[in-house]
């Protein structure tokens, strides 16, 4: 039985509809990432199943419990991690989680949370002298606090470092591992392909496609970026551009100077018959490379736009 369901939800602000029918079922123990661009809904959606905004129009169900009957008790089984301007600046960071664990009937030790988020060694330290990173992990750490069987967190690695993010990957994956159900919302497709169970992309307030990242990936048409680079310069590049128009599986090409980037629906058997080529006319290859499809492709083929972090 999902963990948590919702129908059909929807939200407008005046003329804009942030939120436009979107419906999905979340599964125990799974990453469910929300994945779209700047203004796509993730936010709005976010924060309608929090119970922060009242939705126009649609259902919110955890398991059997829902926000008009059971709203107490939803509070004390999702953890929210909140804004990292919400932090208390002038409190220690043992001192925040133990002042949000007043808020819950039931909570983790601070201790625990502590050694989760790897803040021990910070703990007397005030916020307002964190490092973003850290103070990203404290928000973690206080949705965490009342131990709850959902987590979501929104956009937790927003403009973090490289280091910091994986810091920030590595406590989603504890929690994946003690069987929480964690529902994040991401700019970085990167992110959403190494976390996620299932990734759901929404776009201008519905869902474009949801699916693991391997079947979304999958679904694509088999075509697949090949580039090659002359060692020969432009003149190389040119003819063996004009030969691989002539191969049938090569749908399309593209040159920039001794560079030349083709799609190929086989892309192996279309490299061993320019190789052919390039061997006949003398032409030397100085790299190669097949792209690997990611969802940043998935993203593109569903909106026909294409992806910015
Ligand atoms: N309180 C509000 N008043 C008016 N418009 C709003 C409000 N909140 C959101 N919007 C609009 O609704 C749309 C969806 O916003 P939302 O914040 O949910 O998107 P998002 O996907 O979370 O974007 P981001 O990645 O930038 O946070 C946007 O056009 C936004 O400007």
């Amino acid at each position: 039985m999902p963990v948590l369901e919702v129908n059909q939800l929807r939200k407008s602000f005046g003329d804009v509809h942030a939120v436009n029918g979107i419906s999905f079922a979340v599964e125990p123990g799974e990453i469910f990432t929300i994945i779209g661009p700047n203004g796509a809904g993730k936010t709005t959606t976010l924060e309608m199943i929090e119970g922060l905004l009242p939705p126009d129009a649609g259902d919110i169900r955890f398991g059997s419990l829902n926000w008009a009957k059971n709203g107490e008790q939803i509070k004390q089984d999702i953890g929210v991690q909140p804004q990292s301007s919400a932090l208390f600046d002038l409190l220690t960071v043992e001192e925040n989680l133990k002042l949000f664990a007043t808020f819950y009937s039931h909570s983790r030790s601070a201790e625990e949370v502590m050694d989760m988020i790897n803040l021990t060694d910070q703990r007397s330290r005030h916020v307002k002298k964190l490092s973003g990173g850290q103070k990203q992990r404290l928000a973690i750490g206080l949705a965490m606090i009342n131990d709850p069987k959902i987590i979501f967190l929104d956009e937790p690695t927003t403009g973090l470092d490289p280091q910091a993010r994986r810091n920030i990957w590595d406590i989603i994956l504890k929690l994946k591992e003690l069987g929480k159900t964690t529902i994040l919302t991401t700019h970085y497709m990167e992110e959403a392909e190494k976390l996620s169970d299932r990734v759901c992309i929404v776009d201008q307030g519905q869902i474009v496609t949801l699916d693991t990242p391997a079947a979304l990936i999958e679904r694509l048409t088999m075509e697949r970026e090949v580039r090659l680079s002359f060692l020969d310069g432009e003149a190389a590049a040119a003819e063996t551009e004009q030969a691989a128009r002539q191969i049938s599986s090569v749908v399309r090409t593209e040159r920039e100077d001794a560079s030349l980037k083709l799609w190929s629906t086989k892309p192996e058997e279309t490299l061993y018959e320019l190789f052919g080529y390039t061997k006949d006319r003398g032409f030397r290859v100085e790299q190669i490379s097949i792209r690997e499809m990611s969802l940043e492709d998935v993203f593109i083929a569903f909106t026909g736009k294409e992806w910015r972090d």
